[in-house]
Order: structure tokens, then C-alpha cells, then sequence
């Protein structure tokens, strides 16, 4: 900040917390905040990487744009010689949706997981160097939530010792995969295999889509994009394709693991929902700060609209959750390495547990975070809605998020199974354990009363996390109880589905909730780190309390009285998070160009950028616009003859 005035200066020196420790903290160890502090000043200083442009580029120039940055990261990667933590650091400060999102994302994950160890060795080092670019080719035009009812066909031809791929109907094309359209070489393709005219369900193969020498796709098969997208810019970077036929290559296949990649990316999933979050809530927080209405007295400054409780109501649970999502991203990442340890040594027990809660946090963060880029962008008033605020490419590019990868409701339909039958089994030998273990004491849960007397009696973890165990257990109890009335289980399935939805929401949002609690009995260094990190967790665990008053109240978890007690802390909790606001979204460590927001700058000198800003615009480049004396010129003369008349 040499050199430069930084309006913001105040509210950083009222912070009463080590925001610098505060980083390490957010980054997870010392390791991860120094490797990303070098490598984002390292892509924000690259010209090759700016993307204030990407809103006004035609859809070609766009995605040529976006080939030459992801050419010029290889070259870097290459010259540097980065790690390969490096190496995805730098992708992921470049903030561009490209094709090597899902060649590095899944295309190798899914290899990695699921193929053979010959395979692995074929293909592994290609894709390594980039040498072939892969995708991951399952949903079709008919079918994408259904895995089990795609149509493209698998079968093995003895003879040749080779596969036909074949996809027999419109609906059997392979539509939505990223970088199939216009970039991959190779697919990952999910099929229905048969051998001896007998099916034997879906699995992956590895398919040859172009050719290495011209790029034209293989006798055969028939490829293009699908079309824009949501948003000008925004994911419009990525070739999302569509794929008819083909034929060929090889078989892997360890039938459980077949939908192991979806548990893989859901995870990652989870970690980027608090990178996208805690973007805009920076943004948004800042902002906040520098903007002011209203409440001048005698001519005297008027009111940041940050000191409006009705603001820091709306913005301050935005920030809890994005730390609360951070810690479980932290978690799962956790139950990721340790389940593939598991089923490395043929140990499939935490499998389920591992896919409930993939599947489960994924749904819960990405429609969170997606809503709260959304509620972001109100909180900026009118400049929010500018592009060059940042927030309305972040929420076109985010929203996906809670399609892909599997449908939101359709991944707590998943959760909600795994509930049921875990109450299911109560009572028996198999004790619940994990993430479900609170049902194990369901006696208690169903009848146990919240003790809060006091506003500050919210305060106590235990009380907060009895409160969300009682409700979830009584929710899920209540559904199971209804379900047993239908003499066939899937109908009252389907019909109960709200209610089971319902509850599987409650169940993860108690997991965030747990983590973040289970993070503060850590060891965390700093003046005054674990004292605001209290405060956030208690902000996200009572928002939410607040938000779903109605559980609590109909479960009888809570009183109406302790449910206003709770508010009352609330209030109380944002008056002491308000001076700490500002560090707190400094210690995302996020460099100007990632934020890629005029709101948002570091030094929030908003206004002159704003300014600068507009006047960029090719609308500007000249005064008179185009297409004054075809139509504007003609309508005034016409309106003048009118007049005359
Ligand atoms: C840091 C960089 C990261 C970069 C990441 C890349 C960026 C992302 C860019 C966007 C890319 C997007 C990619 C995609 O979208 S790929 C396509 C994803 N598609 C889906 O997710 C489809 C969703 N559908 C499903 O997952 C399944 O079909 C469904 C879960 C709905 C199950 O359907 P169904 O009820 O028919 O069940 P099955 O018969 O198939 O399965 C029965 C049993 O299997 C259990 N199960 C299901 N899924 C899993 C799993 N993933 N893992 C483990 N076990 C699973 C299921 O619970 C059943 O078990 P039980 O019999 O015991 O009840
Ligand atoms: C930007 C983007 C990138 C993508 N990238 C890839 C990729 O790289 N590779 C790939 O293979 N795919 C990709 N996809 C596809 C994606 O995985 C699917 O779109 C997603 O899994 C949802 O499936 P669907 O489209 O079939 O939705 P549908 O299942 O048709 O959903 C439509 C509606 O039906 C509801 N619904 C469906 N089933 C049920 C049920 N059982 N009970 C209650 N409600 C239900 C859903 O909640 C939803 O409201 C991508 C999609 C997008 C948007």
C-alpha cells in the first residue's frame, strides 16, 4: 500500500484480533498461506491473466481468450517448475471456468480411482503432461440425475477385443461435459456394459474423441458445444459439449467405486463453496464500510451502512458461514483421505457415511453460498449490480454449482436415505457412529429441554449443539415414523420427500455446526483469534437457529421464549463482531485481481475507480453511438414533423 491512501486504515486499526495469524487459520497451516500468497501476486501481476474484459468479449473471443490463458499457465507451470499444489493454486487464481477444470478435476481423479493399475500407468503420464486433455462424459441429454438409467452402450466384441460405444438414441448423447466440446482429446464415458448380449450396469471407459494430429474428432463420433450459457462471461469460458457414437478402448471397473469421482469433486465442491463466499462477502463487507446514507447531523458525516443493524442482520451470518464452511470443507477433506485409505485396503464401512456427507455438504454450502453471493449483491445496492462489482459474474458463474454434481434436492434425497436407515437400525446391535452417532442417544434427544434462561446461556456450545441434535433426531424420527405407515416404503418415499429433505437439511447444517465447534477446541494461536472465531461460530449456529425457528419450535426442542433469547444474542454478537469486520475479510488474503471487484479494492477508493471504470466501457469509446443516424436521428425528425403537425 505504499504510496497509496488507504480509506479503509480506520477500520483496520480497530481490529482486536492478529489478523496475520487470523490467515494462517483461514489457509489451514503456514505451508498452504505462504505457497497462495506467492502464487496470487504472482497471477495478479501477469497481464496475460486480466479478466476485467470478460463482460463485454464476444463468446469467440472469449473462449480464444480463455485457450491462451490456459496455455500461458502451462507454460509457467512448466518454466517455474511448480508443485502440483502449486500448479492448482496458480488455475485457481487465474478464475477463469476452462477445460483444465475438469481435465485436472476429474478426468485424472477418475483415472486415479478407477482404473486399473496397467491403465493407470498408460494413461496417467499422458495426462500428466498434457499430452492428451480429458473430460468426464456422463450426463446425457435424457438423463442426468439417473446414473443407472443412461442409454449409451458399452459392449465387448470378443473378436476384436475392443468396445463399441454406442449411443443409440437423441437422448443417449452425451450433453453438459466440460471441455468436450471444442478441447478434449479423450473422454472418461460412463456406459452401460455388455458382454454375451447381458448387461452389467454402468461403468467408465476411456475414449479417443479427437484426433492428436488435426484435433478432428474420430470416425464416428460427432462433437460441438452446446450453446451459451447464463450470464454474459461468466461460464461461458468452458466448452460444455455434446457427443453422438464412437467406438472404442478399454474397460476398468471396480464396481463399488464406479461413482467414487462424484464423492472426490462433491468434496472439493465444499472447499470452493467458502472460497466463493467469503469473495463476495469481502466485497460486500468492505463496501459496507466505505458507503455511506443517511444519519448526518449538522452537516457531519453521514452513517456507514455497515453500522445498520438491519445490514450487519443480513451480512455478519454471510461471514460466519463462510469460516463455518471453510472448517468442514477442512473436515470432509478429512473423510475423503481416510475412506479412500479404507477402501484401498478393501474396507467399504465408511463408504456410505463418506457419500451422505459429500453429498450432503455439497447441497447445504453451494445453495448457501449461492443465495448469499445473491444477497451480496443487494447489499451493495445499485453498484452491486454492475459488473464491474464483481458479484454478478461470481453468482453466474457459482449457481451451477448447485446442479452439477449431482441436483441439490436429488443429493439430500441421498442423505435422507442414509437417515432413515440409520433410525431404522436404532435399537439394534449396529451402533450409529460418526456423523450419526447423536442418534445414538435418541432416548434422551426426544425428550430433553433446552436449559437457556438468559440470553448469554446461547453462549454454551453444548446448549447449542443439543438444541440442533434434539431437532434433527426429532425430525428424523417423526418422518420415519410416518414412513412405517405405507405398506410400500419407496411410495411413502415419495411422498414424504419435503419432509425428508427437511430433515437432511437439519443433519447437515448440525455437522457444520459440530465442526466449527470441534475446530475452537483446537490449539489456536493469537491474540484474539479463537475469541472472534467463537463469536462466528456462535453468529452461524444461531442465524441458522433463528432462520429455521420453526424446527426448533414444532420439534419442541426450544421455547418461543428461548428462540427470542437467541435473537437477542444475536444483536449482541454483531455490535461485537462490527469492529473486527474488515480484518476478518482481510484475512482472506485475497489479492485485488481475484476479487476482481471496484467495490471490493483493498484500499477502498471506491468511488474515482468506480468512475474509471465506466468510462472503459466500448459503449464510451465514442460520444454520438453507433447507430445514431440510422435510428436516433430519424425518430427525433420524425417527432419534430409530428409536433409541427
Ligand atoms: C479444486 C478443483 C476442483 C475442480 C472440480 C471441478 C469443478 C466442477 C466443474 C463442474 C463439473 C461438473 C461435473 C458433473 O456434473 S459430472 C456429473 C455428475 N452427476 C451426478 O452427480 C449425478 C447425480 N446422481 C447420482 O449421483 C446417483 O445416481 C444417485 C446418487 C442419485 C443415486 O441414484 P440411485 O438411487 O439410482 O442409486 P443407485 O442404484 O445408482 O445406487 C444405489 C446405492 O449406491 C449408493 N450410492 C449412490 N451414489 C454413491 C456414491 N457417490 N458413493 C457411494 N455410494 C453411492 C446409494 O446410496 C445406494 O446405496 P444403498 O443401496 O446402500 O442405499
Ligand atoms: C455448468 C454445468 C457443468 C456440467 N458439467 C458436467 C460434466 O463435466 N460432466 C457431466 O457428465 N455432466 C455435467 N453437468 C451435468 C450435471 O451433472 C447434471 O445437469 C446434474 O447432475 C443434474 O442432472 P439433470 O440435468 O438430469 O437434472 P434433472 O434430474 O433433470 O433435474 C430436474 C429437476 O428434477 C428434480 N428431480 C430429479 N430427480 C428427482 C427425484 N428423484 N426426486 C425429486 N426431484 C427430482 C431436480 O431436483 C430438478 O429440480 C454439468 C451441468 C452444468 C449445469
Amino acid at each position: 500500500m505504499d504510496g497509496v491512501v488507504d480509506h479503509l486504515a480506520d477500520e483496520r486499526n480497530k481490529a482486536q484480533f492478529d489478523v496475520e495469524e487470523m490467515k494462517i487459520v483461514w489457509a489451514g497451516s503456514r505451508h498452504v498461506f505462504e505457497l497462495s500468497d506467492r502464487i496470487a501476486r504472482l497471477v495478479a501481476s501477469d497481464p496475460v491473466f486480466r479478466k476485467d474484459n470478460r463482460a463485454t468479449l464476444s463468446r469467440k473471443d472469449l473462449f480464444k481468450n480463455t485457450l491462451r490463458k490456459a496455455a500461458h499457465a502451462w507454460k509457467r507451470i512448466i518454466e517455474l517448475r511448480l508443485s502440483e499444489e502449486e500448479a492448482s493454486k496458480l488455475r485457481f487464481y487465474v478464475d477463469e471456468a476452462a477445460f483444465t477444470d475438469l481435465h485436472w478435476g476429474m478426468f485424472v481423479p477418475a483415472i486415479k480411482g478407477q482404473a486399473t493399475e496397467e491403465q493407470q500407468q498408460k494413461w496417467l503420464p499422458l495426462a500428466y503432461k498434457m499430452q492428451i486433455i480429458g473430460c468426464y462424459a456422463q450426463t446425457e441429454l435424457g438423463h442426468g440425475s439417473n446414473v443407472q438409467g443412461l442409454e449409451t452402450t458399452a459392449t465387448f466384441d470378443p473378436q476384436t477385443d475392443e468396445f463399441d460405444i454406442h449411443s443409440p438414441t437423441l437422448t443417449s448423447s452425451k450433453w453438459w461435459p466440460g471441455g468436450l466440446g471444442k478441447v478434449s482429446t479423450h473422454a472418461v464415458v460412463y456406459a452401460r456394459l455388455i458382454t454375451d448380449g447381458q448387461e452389467h450396469g454402468v461403468h467408465g471407459f476411456i475414449v479417443q474423441l479427437r484426433s492428436l494430429d488435426d484435433h478432428l474428432p474420430l470416425p464416428g463420433i460427432t462433437i460441438g458445444d452446446i450453446g451459451m450459457k447464463f450470464g454474459n462471461g461468466a461460464y461461458n469460458t468452458m466448452d460444455n459439449g455434446v457427443t453422438r457414437n464412437g467406438k472404442c478402448v478399454r474397460s476398468n471397473v471396480p464396481r463399488q467405486l464406479i461413482y467414487g469421482t462424484m464423492v472426490f469433486v462433491r468434496q472439493t465442491i465444499v472447499s470452493d463453496a467458502s472460497c466463493a463466499l467469503s469473495r463476495a462477502v469481502c466485497i460486500a463487507t468492505r463496501y459496507s464500510a466505505v458507503r455511506r446514507q443517511f444519519g448526518s447531523q449538522n452537516g457531519g458525516v453521514e452513517t456507514q451502512v455497515i453500522d445498520y443493524k438491519t445490514q450487519q442482520n443480513r451480512l455478519f451470518p454471510l461471514l460466519a458461514a463462510a469460516y463455518a464452511f471453510r472448517f468442514v470443507g477442512e473436515w470432509l477433506k478429512w473423510l475423503y483421505t481416510d475412506v479412500t485409505q479404507r477402501l484401498q485396503a478393501n474396507d467399504f464401512s465408511t463408504l456410505p457415511e463418506a457419500h451422505a456427507c459429500t453429498a450432503g455438504l455439497k447441497s447445504l454450502t453451494t445453495t448457501f453460498t449461492a443465495d448469499a453471493i445473491e444477497e451480496c449483491r443487494k447489499l451493495c445496492g445499485g453498484h452491486g449490480y454492475l459488473c464491474s462489482s464483481g458479484l454478478p459474474e461470481l453468482f453466474a458463474v457459482y449457481v451451477p454449482a448447485c446442479t452439477y454434481e449431482g441436483d441439490n434436492v436429488v443429493l439430500l434425497l441421498q442423505v435422507a436415505r442414509f437417515l432413515m436407515k440409520t433410525v431404522s437400525q436404532l435399537g439394534s446391535e449396529k451402533k450409529p457412529v460418526g456423523t450419526t452417532a447423536y442418534m445414538g442417544r435418541v432416548e434422551h434427544l426426544m425428550q430433553c429441554r433446552c436449559s437457556v434462561q438468559k440470553a448469554e446461556d446461547w453462549l454454551n456450545p453444548n446448549t447449542i449443539l443439543e438444541a440442533f441434535e434434539a431437532r434433527t433426531a426429532r425430525m428424523s424420527v417423526a418422518v420415519a415414523q410416518k414412513l412405517a405407515q405405507f405398506a410400500n416404503p419407496e411410495e411413502g418415499f415419495l411422498e414424504l420427500s419435503p419432509n425428508l429433505v427437511e430433515a437432511s437439511v437439519a443433519h447437515c447444517q448440525l455437522i457444520v455446526v459440530s465442526k466449527f465447534i470441534e475446530k475452537l477446541q483446537q490449539d489456536i494461536p493469537g491474540k484474539g483469534v479463537k475469541e472472534l472465531l467463537g463469536m462466528l461460530c456462535n453468529i452461524y449456529a444461531l442465524n441458522i437457529l433463528h432462520k429455521h425457528l420453526g424446527d426448533f419450535l414444532s420439534t419442541g426442542s426450544i421455547t418461543p421464549k428461548q428462540g427470542s433469547l437467541a435473537n437477542d444474542q444475536l444483536r449482541s454478537l454483531y455490535s461485537q463482531v462490527r469492529p473486527n469486520a474488515i480484518a476478518l475479510v482481510d484475512a482472506f488474503n485475497y489479492t485485488d485481481h481475484y476479487l476482481g471487484s471496484v467495490l471490493g479494492r483493498y484500499d477502498g477508493n471506491v468511488y474515482p475507480k468506480l468512475y474509471e471504470e465506466a468510462w472503459k466501457d466500448p459503449l464510451n469509446d465514442s460520444v454520438v453511438p453507433d447507430g445514431y443516424h440510422e435510428y436516433i436521428r430519424p425518430l427525433l425528425k420524425n417527432q419534430l414533423r409530428n409536433a409541427r403537425l
